[in-house]
């Protein structure tokens, strides 16, 4: 079964590379103006790449943000720069400061191609004025492990930001911003896709205000003013399309897994619950298959996608999918024929090395042979290392795309 899960991984990273998607979305818009190209994210570098594939010469000048050790060597005529994620840091402040000064002074002849990913929030980042970078990072690490979800994350850091919630798009008017998105967020929201930087704001002040309220986050009067000042609702000099998403990913899973001869059903594109309610809600879900053969019959493939959270309340190492796979393994333990895969598709979990976890009913066994408790170890947030035990981590190394995460259960 793991290596069924496996073959249904490695298609859907394939399918959702940016780069097929980026070259076939140039060529439909048939790009023949010059261009300043600006590329943030997670996939920034592939997306740029492809971009330079397709319009060589027509790129004048650009840049790629990505995070680290998510650049793939040199671009010709494109500065490269490598910063912080999930928390900005110096060099997010150094890359997009060049970013601003190489899209100044444009004028209505001028177009800016701006690739889109997500991750963008961290990585392309120029506070507003009384707000200094060490307040960002303090507050950015307070959203993380709130178990805040990227909507009202985002709508927090789009009111603290010269460059996001559409200001952005302000700064290069009267140039024309033409934006290829990689969805990473759920229902594909683009003003909440790394924070929206060249796309109308639809959160408010108040939207703000209320996050900071209901998380009891700890915030300075420089940022309680600055979360005052409304972001733009309307801009005029915007071009905008989703290239690739996790609806694109859980399609090409469910082929695959259609191929492999599975009944299957796609769950949802839009998970969003507490990734251990999540592992424990499906377990009864393939119990049920595996000895009623409902919802459906076996051999059955159930898909997910999208992006659970994790009130992270302990010390331990993990993410989200990691967490969802062990929550999962406890309750299949000592079962056979059932297994699950839960992975981010950037092919990074939470902060760990790791994409997620590949779990089946001898998970547990393993940790418990190693003198560990898997219900302790899940209670400490500390799935990564769990998983590690049992040699049941998914490593794909950065993958290159960023659209959410998914999930693949089977059952024979
Ligand atoms: N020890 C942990 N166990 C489970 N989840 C964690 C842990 N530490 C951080 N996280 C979760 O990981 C999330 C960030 O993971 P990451 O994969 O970088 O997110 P994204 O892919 O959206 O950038 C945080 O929102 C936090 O909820
Ligand atoms: O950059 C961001 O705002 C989010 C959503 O796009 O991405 P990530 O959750 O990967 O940081
Ligand atoms: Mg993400």
């Amino acid at each position: 079964m793991r290596e069924k899960l496996k073959a249904i991984i490695n298609e859907v990273i394939n399918e959702v590379l940016p780069d097929k998607a980026v070259k076939n979305k140039l060529k439909e818009l048939n790009v023949q103006s010059e261009v300043i190209l600006v590329s943030i994210g997670k996939a920034a570098w592939r997306m740029a790449n492809a971009a330079k594939e397709v319009l060589g010469d027509r790129i004048k000048k650009g840049i790629v943000i990505t995070k680290y050790k998510h650049s793939e060597g040199p671009i010709e005529g494109i500065e490269i720069y490598e910063a912080g994620h999930p928390t900005p840091d110096e060099n997010t402040i150094k890359a997009t400061k060049r970013a601003l000064e190489i899209t100044s002074n444009l004028s209505e002849n001028d177009t800016v191609l701006f690739l889109v990913s997500g991750g963008g929030s961290a990585l392309f980042e120029m506070p507003k004025d009384g707000i200094s970078l060490s307040e960002m990072q303090d507050l950015t690490n307070q959203l993380l492990k709130s178990g805040a979800n990227i909507v009202e994350i985002n709508t927090i850091r789009k009111h603290l930001s010269k460059v996001k919630g559409g200001r952005f798009a302000q700064h290069v008017y009267p140039a024309k911003v033409l934006s290829l998105v990689l969805s990473d967020v759920l229902g594909d929201r683009l003003d909440t896709i790394a924070s929206g930087p060249a796309y109308p704001d639809s959160s408010t002040s108040q939207q703000a205000i209320d996050v900071i309220e209901k998380y009891k986050l700890k915030v300075s009067n420089d940022i309680l003013n600055a979360l005052k000042e409304e972001t733009p609702k309307e801009l005029p000099n915007i071009e905008t399309y989703i290239i690739g998403s996790v609806k694109v990913s859980c399609d090409k899973a469910m082929e695959k897994a259609r191929e492999l001869e599975f009944n299957t059903i796609i769950l949802t594109t839009q998970l969003n619950c507490e990734a251990k309610e999540a592992g424990r809600f499906l377990a009864a879900i393939g119990k049920e298959i595996l000895e009623n053969n409902r919802p459906i019959p076996k051999p059955a493939a159930v898909i997910l996608g999208g992006e659970a959270v994790v009130h992270v309340k302990g010390n331990g190492k993990g993410g989200r999918n990691q967490e969802l796979a062990l929550s999962f393994a406890i309750e299949i333990e000592g079962l056979e024929k059932i297994a699950l895969c839960s992975f981010g598709t950037d092919g990074t979990d939470g902060p760990t090395d790791a994409a997620g976890g590949i779990v089946d009913g001898q998970t547990c066994e393993k940790i418990r042979k190693a003198g560990y408790s898997p219900e302790k170890l899940l209670e400490n947030n500390d799935s990564y290392n769990a998983l590690k035990i049992a040699n049941d981590l998914l490593i794909t190394g950065p993958t290159g795309t960023n659209v959410n995460d998914l999930i693949v259960m089977l059952v024979e």
